[in-house]
């Protein structure tokens, strides 16, 4: 504190009796200079959220409901070369192209990340997320654990990672089953995967367990997260 500076002459009168006003003028005149309503803390950065998990975990459901719930949120829109599926909307749920379009997307580096997974093409392009970060909204990203991983390596701790896991094999393999939108050839691919994929919930910042009926007390985690990560003294900062 200032001490030298402190008028030693103002008078502060008893705070049973004074008024708010005449107090906190008071208090004012005393510490010799006038309170600030600037605020105390920074404005919290936006964030970078990257949802993985393994295929059928409920990545997509999270996401939907998030959306629902949450505002300032930019849900990335990736760009994919894989047909529509049933109920799918183009610009919504993917953009879907042809082969020749997202090659051209690679190669004038339009994209933060891109993968060949199952056969098609899928990538993240890079202009939505710098005009939404610009707006400060929060960007969430739905990627394959390759896509994290690579995601990882450019982004670093710049981003927040959350893995997202069912309770146990047998939900996800049910869950996968329910679902109604693989072959049997497709299945065993997806289950075979998962149980790599697991492996990497080490390489995530958190893990949320996406258990059986209980999908809103993961989005709330979710929520939670980005809740605690805007609290942190030490913000991450992007560039990208
Ligand atoms: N907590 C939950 N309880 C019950 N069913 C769920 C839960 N979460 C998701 N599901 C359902 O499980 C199925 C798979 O979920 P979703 O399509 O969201 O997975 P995904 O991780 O996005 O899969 P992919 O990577 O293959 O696209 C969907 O039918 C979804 O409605």
């Amino acid at each position: 504190m200032a001490e030298g500076r402190r008028p030693t002459h103002v008078h502060i009168p008893p705070p049973e009796t004074a008024t708010k006003a005449e107090l906190y003028r008071a208090l004012e005149a005393a510490v010799g200079s006038p309170f600030s309503s600037d605020p105390l803390a920074p404005d919290p950065h936006p964030l970078i959220i990257v949802v993985s998990g393994p295929s059928g975990v409920g990545k997509d459901a999270v996401i939907k409901r998030l959306r629902e719930v949450r505002e300032n949120i930019h849900f990335v829109v990736t760009a994919t070369t894989r047909g529509k599926r049933i109920g799918e909307v183009d610009g919504k749920d993917y953009f879907f192209m042809s082969k020749d379009e997202f090659l051209g997307m690679i190669e004038r580096h339009e994209l933060l990340e891109y993968a060949l997974v199952y056969g098609d093409y899928k990538g993240i392009p890079k202009q939505q997320i710098r005009d939404h970060m610009a707006k400060g909204l929060d960007i969430v990203l739905r990627v394959d654990i390759q896509g994290a991983a690579t995601l990882r390596r450019i982004l670093r701790n710049s981003a927040v990672f959350v893995f997202l896991v069912a309770e146990s094999e047998d939900a996800l393999v049910k869950r996968l089953i329910d679902r109604k939108t693989e072959t049997k050839e497709t299945l065993l691919v997806r289950i075979a995967t998962a149980r790599e994929e697991v492996k990497h919930m080490e390489e995530f910042d958190y893990v949320v367990v996406n258990r059986e009926g209980e999908l809103e007390n993961s989005v709330k985690l979710v929520e939670s997260i980005i809740d605690a990560e805007k609290a942190k003294v030490r913000q991450r900062t992007v560039t990208i």
